[in-house]
């Protein structure tokens, strides 16, 4: 693996060089070539080498079942075989019958897959099961479903959700999954697995970390990142000023560099340097596509299995590589007195409990900040290297999933596009440039906000939230029916599934922006809008993600109009092999170069 062009001056900036720091991630594969020269093998010789084979397989395969057959003949086999029916029985059979058993509603699930089955096989997205359920049981405030074999309270009733999430969160402070810290030190020990008071005093320390106070100092990083790879993207289109780019990849690579910037200090540019370890390895971190997605929720499903096994949900040299990044640079910036306004010095200032709320923060105490500083936690060198890759996990792919569905609806909607580039062209001509563009102008840009939200409406990156019951407690139903809770239940909340809820969102599949404008209806109730989650447990880093979001569409639109291409998938289908929704044939859009003359800044 090459660290190319990791473009570094870090002795002025406090960036860091990959390539100094992490020698042993050159690629050794183009060393390691083997040089056995091996007899060519014509068609007519491999057709019956393969033939004698398969007959000495069949030949195997019958004497194996013969043997098989006359050992479970015995006694000791008809036992064993008892006991494995048995074994199902109570296992597969009769977990079937846990809501049955309770009295909630719930649809017969497949045996060991549960009612995901359709999603294992590739059938049908997670986000459609569930939308499919939710609008099933409108009769009630909960029903069953089955994660493989175990069997969560999916909530679908509004006051109930806040109820849980925020009025009696003491009950459902934890995520369903569980990971060994040891063992996967990486997300063991990153903000959204942590548990209890570990967690409280995680978040309580971080929260002053991503304030709008500190998202003005990183806002400087994004913009010039921004306004590099928008030159990038014009320098590489076709002499007729069209290119017809996929947005996934897109927004990734924007993603990639502005999270090795503003979280680990490191210049890239992956528009140039397209396989730098930071963007592979970064991709293969947060891809929740095929067995990865279904480890993820393997996870969350039998925790104790999958530790047993010694599994971890990311590898051992990833973790070994981010490790090195976030270390190396500390020590650097130590030993130089580098101060540079990003994440790994937010973290360096909370190591030392020097990290406080500004002044000008609006405290938000429902997330763990008291603006107090007392010594809550001791810091080990992977629960800073955790809180840094955070910004991987939590960050980078639904950010860039939630910009690739932003540009395609923009495409598909010429008149929203020309709402908010009217906006944009605005803004830059009254600060005279999109170089002066600061945090707050993108702040009061009313808008870009309105579509943004729209986005996350229709198209949530993350398709449902997670709870585990940490107290007993007792659910009722609209009828009055209870249900007893106790620890360990597991809880969803069917976020993409509420936000298309025509009764709280009417006309849910239409993008429509202005019904969050003055005009519009907007929710009947703000809770609604789920995809940052609600309550204490929500998404810490949700400023900087819109943050992030509208600076890159600030610059896109300054330069591009996004088109309908010849690949544009519309109406959108959603990949079905994906845990986070993604388009089935990709996001491709076409960018035409707006008029060359004065839109620049
Ligand atoms: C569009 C982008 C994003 C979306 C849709 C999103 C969504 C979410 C959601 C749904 C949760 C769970 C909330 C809950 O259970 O109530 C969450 C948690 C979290 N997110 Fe985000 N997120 C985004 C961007 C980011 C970014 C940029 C960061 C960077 C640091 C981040 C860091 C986290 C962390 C650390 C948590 C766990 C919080 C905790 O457990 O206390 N997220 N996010």
């Amino acid at each position: 693996m090459i660290v190319n062009n990791a473009l570094c001056d870090s002795a002025r900036q406090g960036t860091t060089n990959m390539n100094e720091m992490c020698p042993q991630y050159e690629d050794t594969a183009t060393r390691d070539k083997s040089h056995q020269v091996l007899e060519p093998v014509t068609t007519r010789q491999y057709r019956g080498v393969h033939s004698e084979i398969e007959s000495k397989k069949a030949i195997c395969c019958v004497k194996m079942f013969g043997t098989l057959a006359a050992s479970l003949l015995t006694p000791e086999g008809v036992l064993l075989v008892a006991l494995v029916g048995l074994l199902y029985y109570y296992v597969v059979i009769r977990s079937t019958r846990y809501f049955a058993d309770r009295g909630v509603a719930f649809v017969p699930p497949v045996p060991l897959l549960g009612n995901g089955a359709d999603f294992i096989t590739r059938k049908r997205h997670i986000t459609d099961i569930l939308s499919e359920m939710y609008n099933r049981f409108t009769k009630h405030r909960f029903f069953g479903y089955f994660d493989f074999l175990s069997p969560i309270y999916v909530v679908r009733d509004l006051e109930l959700v806040k109820q849980i999430c925020i009025k009696d969160f003491d009950h459902f402070v934890n995520h369903r999954i569980q990971l060994d810290e040891n063992h996967d030190p990486l997300f063991g020990r990153a903000l959204f697995a942590m548990r209890d008071t570990r967690w409280r005093n995680m978040r309580t320390v971080l929260s002053p970390a991503f304030t709008g106070s500190k998202m003005r100092l990183m806002f400087g990083l994004i913009t010039s990142y921004c306004d590099g790879a928008v030159r990038t993207i014009r320098s590489e289109m076709a002499s007729n000023g069209r290119a017809e780019l996929e947005m996934k990849e897109l927004f990734r690579r924007f993603g990639n560099d502005i999270v090795a910037t503003c979280a680990f200090g490191i210049e890239i540019n992956s528009f140039r340097d397209r396989t730098n370890a930071f963007y592979t390895l970064g991709k293969e971190l947060t891809n929740l596509e095929g067995v990865q997605g279904i480890k993820f929720l393997a996870f969350s499903s039998f925790p104790r299995v999958m530790r047993a096994l010694r599994l971890r949900l990311f590898s051992a040299k990833m973790t070994s590589f981010f490790r090195h990044v976030v270390m190396d640079t500390i020590a650097q910036r130590e030993q130089r007195g580098i101060v540079r306004h990003d994440m790994i010095n937010l973290l360096m200032e909370a190591r030392k409990q020097e990290l406080k709320f500004d002044e000008n923060d609006n405290l938000d105490t429902s997330n763990g900040g008291t603006g107090q500083q007392k010594k809550l936690m001791d810091w080990t060198d992977d629960d800073l290297t955790a809180q840094c890759t955070v910004f991987f996990f939590g960050g980078y792919d639904t950010v860039s999933t939630l910009s690739a569905f932003m540009a395609h609806e923009l495409a598909v909607n010429p008149d929203a596009q020309e709402r908010l580039r009217d906006e944009i062209d605005s803004v830059r001509t009254s600060i005279g440039g999109a170089d002066k563009l600061t945090y707050e102008t993108l702040q009061s840009m009313r808008y870009m906000e309105m579509v943004a939200n729209e986005t996350m409406r229709k198209w949530t990156p993350a398709p449902f939230l997670d709870r585990t019951c940490t107290k007993p407690y007792v659910l009722e139903d609209y009828n009055g029916h209870k249900v007893h809770l106790k620890k360990g239940d597991g809880l969803w909340v069917p976020a993409a599934a509420i936000m298309r809820d025509p009764e709280i969102f009417p006309e849910p599949d239409r993008f429509w922006p202005e019904r969050f404008g003055e005009d519009g209806q907007g929710p009947v109730d703000s809770a609604a809008m789920l995809t940052f989650g609600i309550g204490p447990r929500n998404c810490i880093g949700s400023r900087f993600a819109l943050m992030e979001v509208k600076a890159v569409f600030f610059f896109l639109l300054t330069h591009f109009v996004l088109e309908q291409g010849p690949r544009t998938q519309h109406p959108l289908k959603l990949k079905k092999a994906s845990l986070g929704p993604s388009a089935e044939k990709g996001f491709w859009i076409q960018f035409r170069l707006r008029d060359q003359g004065g839109h620049q800044s």
